[in-house]
């Protein structure tokens, strides 16, 4: 865990307060947005610091930060609505101005939940913010009026070296017996679909740059949202929520395939057996029908495609489907933020399971580990509630030379134990690649 900058504190932080101390605290923090010169630079060679970054990136595009103007820790259920009202409270303080007007530019906070309610979510206000939206460069500066923006002193990205796994708390046999007892419960009517992951602990010969795994990352995967948040670190290719203006979309995954012969997903026999498959059929259905409910209750002209999609990735392919919808402008307010929805959301069928909460209950019992921000929405806000969730997969929370890898499995009655085992280490290859360089 990120734990030099949040103390894993279970209670709620009734009182949170800038980082910057009140009795030196001037009387205006300003917000500036400026836009760039046009540059086709990757965004993530501009962060000057090698831990505490801060990313939203996909196809080049998005955001990064660093510096830290603000944050704030919660847990139990209300961890989203706290964090809402703290950062409701702290940009309406904010002057703002910013010349530019895309998503992303103005005031920001990057947010990254977690799974339980006995996990720490983690809201933090950058003081640089570098974006990129519609060929368009900007910076945002938070902080005291007289901040001039701060230079960059860009240290130099370093290279893990050697790396080593190890077992971390629940290894590949012990996922196989977990799995195993999933494929029992399911089989004796408790519930139809549960998810679950393990973990893998790989050590670093020197402290991980988290620059140097994410720039690896978005290579791979330009398709996944790359994303950092408090020292998690990775690249999803499943957008929980994304909110502009009134417009919301989701991406739902469930349903995976591979293939061990190089280049087999291009050649499309991967998603044609992946698209005839009664279980991942199945399984992407429940999580299909876990987001739809939920946006459903919110948007009048929700569309979700009658069928899912194949969605190849570098390392497996996944079926997929594309949900979109509008809110109301009557009665958008705090409830339908892009966090608020997230929240409402989490966790989907594709991280939790279907009935939801006997999904959970099996998860806290058959995987002895904490998922930390694992599995759970990741991504930002602005002060208007529009902003992007993801699902913080294929990643790993990294921690000076150690780096906890996290992966899993939907499992329904048919799930094949060994087959799931696997799935999960290719899950976890993303990771490991961009750690071996
Ligand atoms: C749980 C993970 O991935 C989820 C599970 C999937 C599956 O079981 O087919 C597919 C995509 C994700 O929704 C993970 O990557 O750890």
């Amino acid at each position: 865990m990120s734990a030099s900058l949040f103390p894993s504190a279970q209670t709620i932080d009734l009182a949170p307060q800038p980082t910057v101390e009140s009795a030196s605290r001037p009387a205006a923090f300003t917000a500036v947005t400026v836009q760039l010169p046009g540059s086709r630079d990757d965004l993530l060679t501009n962060v000057p610091v090698p831990t505490g970054v801060l990313s939203f990136l996909s196809e080049g595009e998005g955001l990064v930060g660093w510096g830290t103007y603000a944050s704030f820790t919660a847990s139990g259920p209300d961890a989203a609505a706290h964090i809402a009202a703290w950062w409701a409270d702290l940009s309406a303080d904010l002057i703002v101005s910013d010349d530019v007007g895309v998503p992303g530019s103005g005031p920001i906070v990057f947010i990254s939940l977690g799974f339980d309610d006995t996990d720490t979510s983690v809201a933090l206000v950058p003081q640089t913010v570098l974006g990129s939206r519609d060929g368009r460069r900007f910076r945002t500066t938070i902080g005291p009026a007289t901040m001039a923006a701060p230079p960059a002193q860009l240290v130099p990205v370093t290279a893990p070296g050697r790396i080593s796994y190890s077992d971390a708390a629940v290894s590949v046999s012990d996922y196989i017996e977990a799995v195993t007892a999933g494929i029992s419960r399911i089989r004796a009517g408790e519930l139809k679909k549960v998810v679950l992951a393990h973990d893998l602990v790989a050590t670093a010969e020197n402290v991980v740059d988290e620059r140097y795994v994410l720039s690896r990352l978005s290579q791979a995967y330009p398709t996944c949202w790359t994303f950092a948040v408090a020292g998690l670190v990775g690249a999803t290719p499943e957008m929980l929520l994304r909110r502009r203006g009134l417009r919301i979309s989701s991406r739902v995954l469930a349903g995976t395939a591979w293939s061990d012969r190089a280049g087999a997903h291009t050649a499309g026999t991967v998603a044609t057996g992946l698209l005839a498959s009664s279980k991942d059929l199945a399984e992407h259905a429940y999580a299909v029908d876990s987001v739809a409910s939920v946006l459903g209750a919110v948007s009048a002209d929700l569309q979700v495609p009658g069928a899912p999609r194949a969605l190849p990735l570098a390392n497996l392919t996944h079926l997929a489907t594309d949900i979109t919808g509008t809110l109301p402008a009557e009665s958008d307010g705090p409830s339908t933020s892009a966090l608020a929805l997230a929240a409402a959301l989490h966790p989907s069928a594709a991280v939790g399971g279907f009935p939801k909460d006997v999904a959970r209950g099996l998860i806290r019992e058959l995987e002895p580990m904490e998922r930390g921000r694992y599995a759970a929405p990741v991504g930002w806000m602005n002060a208007a509630g529009e902003g992007e969730f993801a699902i913080a997969l294929r990643c790993a929370e990294i921690s000076g030379n150690t780096v906890r890898m996290m992966a899993g499995c939907g499992i329904m009655a048919d799930s094949d134990p060994e087959k799931e085992a696997r799935e999960a280490q290719i899950k976890m290859i993303p990771v490991r690649d961009a750690l071996e360089g």
